[in-house]
C-alpha cells in the first residue's frame, strides 16, 4: 500500500488545519498511522491520491448510501447549481423535500430544515423545553447527537474513540440538566425519572445506536421506554441523524415500534451536502418561531442545492429500494466474519440492524456503552490496517458504524470477505 502522497498532505495538513483534519474521527488517532487522503469516488469505491482503490464502509459517516457520484443525484445537484445557490427567500425545492420527509413519517406533520445534525438536535432540545416549560433532559451512555454543549457528556463517536468523558470548554452549568441513563436498562431510566419527578422535558435516543458501535435496543426495552416517558409525560426525541432513510424508507422508529414525539435528521436526507432538520406534530411544532415563541433561525438553512440533493437521493432511494438487498450483503458479511474469527480463534461480536454494523472484538455480548467499551481496540487497529491493505476503508474507530451503500456488488463483497480473513488471520498472529 503506496502512502507517500497521503503522508506529504497531512504534514501539509497540520500546518494549518487543527491535527491536520476538520473532524477528530478522521485524524486516525485511534488507530494509529496516517490517514488517507481521498482524490475522489465513484460508487461503491473511493480513490486515494496515491492511486489506491478502496471499498468505502465509511460513506462520509452514513449520507452516501447510494454510492458516489451517482449519476441521477448528481445530474439533479449540477442542474441546481446553475440556478443559484442561496437566496436567504424559500425555494420550492425547500417545499418539496418536507413533503417527502411528511408524507413518509406519521409522526411528523412540518419540518424545520438546518444545516447539520448537532443543529437538528440542539434546536429539538429546545423545542422539547419550550413545549413541555421542563428544563431537564435525559441522554443514553454512548450515544452521541452532535457537539452542542448539552449533549458533550457520556457521548460516543469521537469522545468514545478518544476516551473523553466530555469535552473542555462546556460549563458545569451547561450540562447541569443533562442526565444519564443506560441503553437497554430500563431501570436506571426509572431512576432517573424518580430522582427528577416532574423536571424532565425529553428523553433522547439513536433508536439503533451508531455511535458507541452499533448496538441495538431490546423490543422490551423500547416497549418500556414508550410506556415510562409517557407515563412521566417526558417527549421522545428520536435521533435518526444516522438512521433516518438508512435501513427502510423511513425511520428506524418504525422498525422497532418507537413512536417518537420529535425526530431529527441530518445525512441521508442531504445526500452528502450540509443539512439537517427536525419535525413533529402540528401542535408541537407551532411552537417553532415565526408561528411561536421558540426562536431558531439559519442563513444557510433550506438551501436549494443540499435540498435538490437530498430530494434526489431520497426519489432514488424510493425507487430503486435497496434494503432488501443490505439486508441480504449485511448477512454475507456476517456471516464471513464468525466464520473466520472460528477459524483463527478470534472473539468477535458482529452487531448489525439492516446496512449498519460492526464487529466488537469481544467475547461479551455488546448491549450497551459499557460493554461496548470492553472490546479490544488493539485487534480491532491491527483489524482495520490489514483490511485497508487489502483495500476496504472502514471507519478508523471500534466506535462507529460501517455502513453498506446500494451499489455495492457480489464483487466487492467477495473482496471484502478474503480482507476480513486476512485481517483476523493478522489479529491472530499479532496479539495470541
Ligand atoms: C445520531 C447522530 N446525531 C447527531 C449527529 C450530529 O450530526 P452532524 O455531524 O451533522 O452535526 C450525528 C453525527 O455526527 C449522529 O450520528
Ligand atoms: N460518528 C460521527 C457521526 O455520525 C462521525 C462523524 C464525525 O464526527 O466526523
Amino acid at each position: 500500500m503506496k502512502t507517500q502522497q497521503s503522508k506529504t498532505l497531512f504534514d501539509k495538513a497540520q500546518q494549518y488545519l487543527v491535527g491536520g483534519v476538520n473532524s477528530p474521527v478522521r485524524a486516525f488517532k485511534s488507530v494509529g498511522g496516517t490517514p488517507i487522503f481521498i482524490e475522489k469516488g465513484n460508487g461503491s469505491k473511493i480513490f486515494d491520491v496515491d492511486g489506491n482503490a478502496y471499498v468505502d464502509f465509511v460513506q462520509a459517516y452514513g449520507p452516501m448510501i447510494l454510492g458516489h457520484n451517482n449519476e441521477t443525484v448528481t445530474k439533479q445537484v449540477t442542474s441546481a447549481l446553475q440556478d443559484g445557490y442561496a437566496f436567504g427567500a424559500t425555494n420550492e425545492k425547500e417545499v418539496q423535500l418536507a413533503q417527502i420527509v411528511c408524507e413518509t413519517f406519521e409522526t411528523i406533520d412540518k419540518v424545520r430544515f438546518v444545516n447539520s445534525g448537532t443543529e437538528a438536535v440542539f434546536s429539538a432540545i429546545r423545542l422539547a423545553r419550550a413545549y413541555t416549560g421542563k428544563d431537564k433532559i435525559i441522554k443514553f451512555s454512548g450515544c452521541y447527537h452532535g457537539h452542542a454543549d448539552t449533549l458533550l457528556v457520556a457521548a460516543g463517536s469521537g469522545l468514545a474513540t478518544f476516551n473523553m468523558p466530555s469535552s473542555d470548554g462546556v460549563p458545569q452549568d451547561a450540562v447541569k440538566h443533562t442526565l444519564i441513563a443506560e441503553y437497554n436498562n430500563i431501570e436506571s431510566v426509572k431512576t432517573v425519572i424518580e430522582n427528577n419527578k416532574g423536571q424532565i422535558a425529553a428523553l433522547i435516543i439513536e433508536p439503533i445506536a451508531g455511535n458507541m458501535g452499533c448496538v441495538l435496543p431490546s423490543p422490551q426495552f423500547i416497549q418500556a421506554l414508550q410506556q415510562v416517558a409517557k407515563g412521566n409525560q417526558i417527549l421522545i426525541i428520536v435521533d435518526e441523524v444516522m438512521t433516518g432513510f438508512r435501513s427502510k424508507f423511513g425511520g428506524a422508529q418504525d422498525l422497532i415500534g418507537l413512536k417518537a414525539d420529535i425526530t431529527t435528521f441530518g445525512k441521508i436526507i442531504g445526500g452528502g451536502f450540509p443539512v439537517g432538520a427536525y419535525g413533529a406534530r402540528d401542535e408541537i411544532m407551532q411552537k417553532v418561531a415565526p408561528l411561536g415563541n421558540m426562536y431558531q433561525a439559519g442563513t444557510l438553512s433550506g438551501n436549494p442545492i443540499s435540498m435538490a440533493c437530498g430530494i434526489a437521493t431520497l426519489q432514488t432511494l424510493q425507487q430503486s429500494n435497496p434494503y432488501p438487498q443490505f439486508e441480504k450483503h449485511g448477512a454475507f458479511l456476517e456471516k464471513a466474519f464468525y466464520e473466520s474469527a472460528e477459524k483463527y480463534g478470534v472473539s468477535v461480536q458482529v452487531n448489525r440492524f439492516g446496512s449498519m454494523l460492526t464487529p466488537f472484538f469481544t467475547a461479551e455480548k455488546v448491549v450497551d456503552f459499557t460493554s461496548a467499551s470492553k472490546a479490544n481496540t488493539e485487534q480491532f487497529s491491527t483489524f482495520f490496517w490489514a483490511m485497508m491493505e487489502k483495500g476496504i476503508f472502514l471507519p478508523p474507530s471500534q466506535f462507529e458504524s460501517w455502513f453498506l451503500s446500494a451499489v455495492m456488488t457480489d464483487e466487492d463483497l467477495e473482496q471484502t470477505k478474503l480482507a476480513i480473513d486476512y485481517a483476523m488471520e493478522q489479529v491472530a498472529k499479532a496479539h495470541f
